[in-house]
């Protein structure tokens, strides 16, 4: 509605009409009163249009993406290598916070080995309320050595404590259960680290990081730091010796296949002067905890041309409910389905078959009433994993059966899992829908397969 002035000669749409004849002095103030009154709210409507409009053109260019699929699929390292691909230097100006996650990746691994070795915690079994000692046929680690690490590696136990309290400042609940909560022997790997999203971590870090040093009280970050570099030299070798590489065979644990395994550069990444390459960040394991909002704005000719806002979930059985309240309200859903984890079983439910898993999530998501006009991006992820296994001779078969008769080869196997997918969108999609398939490793530093614009 606009305030035009009076047009002469007068017409029936004419605003503020032309006084009538014979107007009295209070007709006259009552109706230029009523005018005054009909203006202002003219005026504010158009004011409210007028940001309306300026909101739409705010959020014109930003695509809501929502990330799906099961813990460790890696939908955190494809929106950590967007970022590093479209907005670079709010990645590297990040990669001090990272530094923390990455040790703290390290040393659970080096306390994970020291637990399994005799005299430590999970050396112990749980039998009717008492506790045994497990009986492993080549315990030869000499008792003078296992001690030597034991205690030459101590200190780290206290780095993780700083490391994890830090982490978690906002809320000191989670620091205590991040540390106390060590997965049980059993589950053979090093336990998680995990924040709670939008805890804005990065910021605590990094500005505490960056913190003047006031002479007495060194920060305890840089206290860490100090104590991990001083330690560096006893990670590198218990890890290179041959007797705990015995044991760890002897237990099945593969720790080079878990993620956030630091161990072969142990020297490198606990040295006084490190800082995380791009490569070590996007290896970095940090388990997502609820939902996490990133807005990447993709910049063309050093102007914000796109905003995407990317909402990251946490993908564990215990998370799955939260992801439900975003699905009327994105554009596009990129579901993460990990084809390595077909011998793998769920961390948090050990009878559940992983990639067995991915399949039953896919269907939920694709039978989703609210997604039913939402476009899908099917990312089939960790194929460098996935090749490597089949190439060391791990039969996809023997864990897939109706996969009967086809060759143990990278490429084969990819193009089963691709057609199963579609397959499986198309009979349970309640209308034709978009669908782009890609076969991903999200850990490689390279423009996406998955294009954005
Ligand atoms: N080798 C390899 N590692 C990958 C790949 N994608 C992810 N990872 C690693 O797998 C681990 C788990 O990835 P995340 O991105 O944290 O997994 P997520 O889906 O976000 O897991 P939650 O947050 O628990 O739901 C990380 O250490 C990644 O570095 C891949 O394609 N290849
Ligand atoms: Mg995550």
């Amino acid at each position: 509605m606009r305030w035009s002035k009076p047009a002469t000669p007068t017409t029936p749409e004419t605003w503020p009409p032309h006084p009538p004849p014979g107007e009295t002095e209070l007709e006259r103030a009552v109706r230029l009163e009523e005018e005054k009154e009909a203006k202002r709210r003219s005026d504010a409507i158009d004011r409210e249009l007028e940001l309306e409009r300026l909101e739409q053109r705010k959020h014109r260019y930003a695509t809501r993406v929502l990330l799906l699929g099961q813990a460790e699929s890696g939908k955190s390292t494809m929106l950590k290598n967007f970022q590093l691909h479209f907005a670079p230097e709010a990645f590297h100006a990040e990669s001090e916070a990272w530094r923390a996650v990455i040790h703290l990746n390290l040393i659970r691994s080096v306390n994970f080995i020291l637990d399994l070795l005799p005299g430590g915690p999970s050396y112990l079994y749980e039998d009717g309320g008492s506790r045994h000692s497990r009986q492993v046929s080549n315990d030869t680690l000499d008792d003078g050595l296992l001690r030597h690490f034991r205690m030459r590696l101590s200190p780290l136990r206290q780095v993780e404590l700083i490391l994890v309290q830090r982490l978690s400042a906002d809320d000191p609940s989670r620091a205590a259960a991040n540390v106390e909560e060590a997965m049980p022997w059993y589950y053979g790997r090093a336990s998680e680290v995990s924040i709670r999203g939008g805890s804005g971590w990065k910021a605590l870090l990094h500005r505490k990081w960056n913190s003047p040093q006031t002479g007495a009280r060194p920060d305890e970050l840089d206290k860490a730091r100090q104590i991990l570099h001083a330690c560096r030299e006893d990670i590198a070798e218990l890890w290179r010796n041959p007797e705990v590489q015995n044991r760890l065979e002897a237990e099945g644990v593969v720790l080079r296949e878990q993620s956030g395994f630091f161990l072969d550069e142990a020297l490198r990444v606990a040295a006084a002067d490190y800082v995380p390459t791009p490569y070590d960040i996007l290896r970095a394991r940090l388990q997502t905890i609820g939902v996490e909002q990133h807005i990447i704005s993709v910049e063309r000719f050093g102007e914000p041309s796109h905003r995407w806002m990317f909402y990251d979930v946490g993908g564990a059985k215990g998370q799955r409910a939260t992801w439900v309240p975003f699905f009327d309200d994105v554009d596009a859903i990129l579901f993460l389905c990990p084809m390595s984890a077909f011998n793998e079983v769920l961390l948090e439910d050990r009878r559940v078959n992983r990639l067995l898993d991915s399949f039953n999530l896919w269907k939920t998501i694709c039978m989703s009433r609210l997604l039913k006009g939402t476009t899908f991006i099917l990312l089939l992820n960790k194929s460098d994993i996935l090749k490597s296994k089949l190439e060391s001779g791990v039969s996809f078969v023997r864990y897939v059966k109706s996969y009967r008769d086809g060759p143990n080869e990278f490429e084969a196997v990819c193009e089963y899992l691709k057609r199963k997918f579609v397959a499986m969108c198309k009979h349970n999609s309640a209308r034709e829908r978009q669908l782009h398939v890609h076969i991903t490793c999200a850990t490689v530093r390279a423009r996406p397969s998955v294009c954005l614009m």
